[in-house]
């Protein structure tokens, strides 16, 4: 299936120049994974997890751009995977109008969602940060294993009363999650749905959020629970994912330039500090 994808790939792990792709002769399996563009509460800076806000002017300009970069470097997709929030499909869909796919099946999947935040969501990330301390909310943001508080079942803000989940038993719907639980529910989905169609030589494409792609990082690449800590996915960059013939993940590489991806996720890890 690679040969179907333009086929230069880069020499170093995570800050690959778009100039400089070198390819891998032992690649033989390839995804792409996309964050979603900026989100309106991206831009106010507030912790979003399930709530379903739009992209921002600017998002969707990121999405558009993800779908040129792509373009450019001539990827074409078979199937697409994303959450079944707003701003995941709203991303595929500007970067559709880039590449021309709008034809292609889409599996919208609640378990590739973002990492629900429980009672954070709504909040000003800034602001928690003055009220909590910069350290609790990093634990809140980037813990493995610590999730922020819960939401009660009757909080206007618990998935239960969201009609799009309504297929879903009470049990299943997160009413706060830590990193690990978000692990638990999407390497499922990974498994059955996903690794299956790449095995099948589909070129795949998933637009999901921050968090849910650290879930499929932390899994593919085997990162410890400290070192996942310092990953920060930024928006609407493609990350490309290189597999052996035995699905060993050989390399992953950003379709950016290093320096403006530099800036993209140390933007993304500042948002949690005080003014
Ligand atoms: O608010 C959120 O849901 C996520 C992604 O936008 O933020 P963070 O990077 O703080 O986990």
């Amino acid at each position: 299936m690679i040969g179907t994808f333009f086929n230069r790939f880069s020499k170093n792990l995570h800050s690959i120049s778009k100039y400089n792709f070198t390819s891998n002769p032992e690649a033989k399996y390839k995804i792409v994974l996309l964050r979603h563009g900026e989100s309106v509460w991206n831009k106010e800076n507030r912790f979003t997890g399930w709530k379903d806000v739009q992209l921002s002017p600017k998002g969707i300009e990121e999405a558009r751009s993800a779908g040129k970069t792509l373009k450019q470097n001539g990827y074409e997709f078979d199937v697409v995977y994303t959450s079944v929030l707003t701003r995941a499909i709203m991303t595929y869909n500007n970067l559709a109008d880039e590449l021309g796919c709008h034809h292609l099946p889409v599996i919208k999947h609640w378990r590739l969602n973002e990492r629900h935040y429980g009672a954070l969501q709504g909040l000003n990330k800034t602001e928690t940060a003055e009220k909590h301390g910069e350290e609790q909310v990093k634990i809140w943001r980037r813990s493995y294993s610590t999730p922020p508080p819960a939401l009660e079942l009757d909080d206007e803000r618990f998935p239960g009363h969201d009609k799009r989940y309504k297929h879903l038993p009470i049990q299943a719907l997160p009413r706060t999650e830590a990193l690990s639980d978000c692990v638990a529910r999407v390497i499922p989905f990974w498994y059955d749905q996903i690794v299956p169609s790449v095995l099948a030589g589909k070129n795949v494409l998933v637009v999901a959020h921050g968090n849910s792609l650290r879930s499929i990082v932390k899994h593919v690449d085997n990162v410890s629970e400290q070192d996942i800590i310092g990953i920060n996915i930024p928006t609407s960059v493609p990350l490309i994912y290189e597999f052996d013939a035995n699905f060993k993940p050989i390399r992953n590489y950003y379709l950016a330039d290093p320096e403006e991806l530099k800036k993209k996720q140390e933007a993304v890890q500042n948002q949690g500090k005080k003014k």
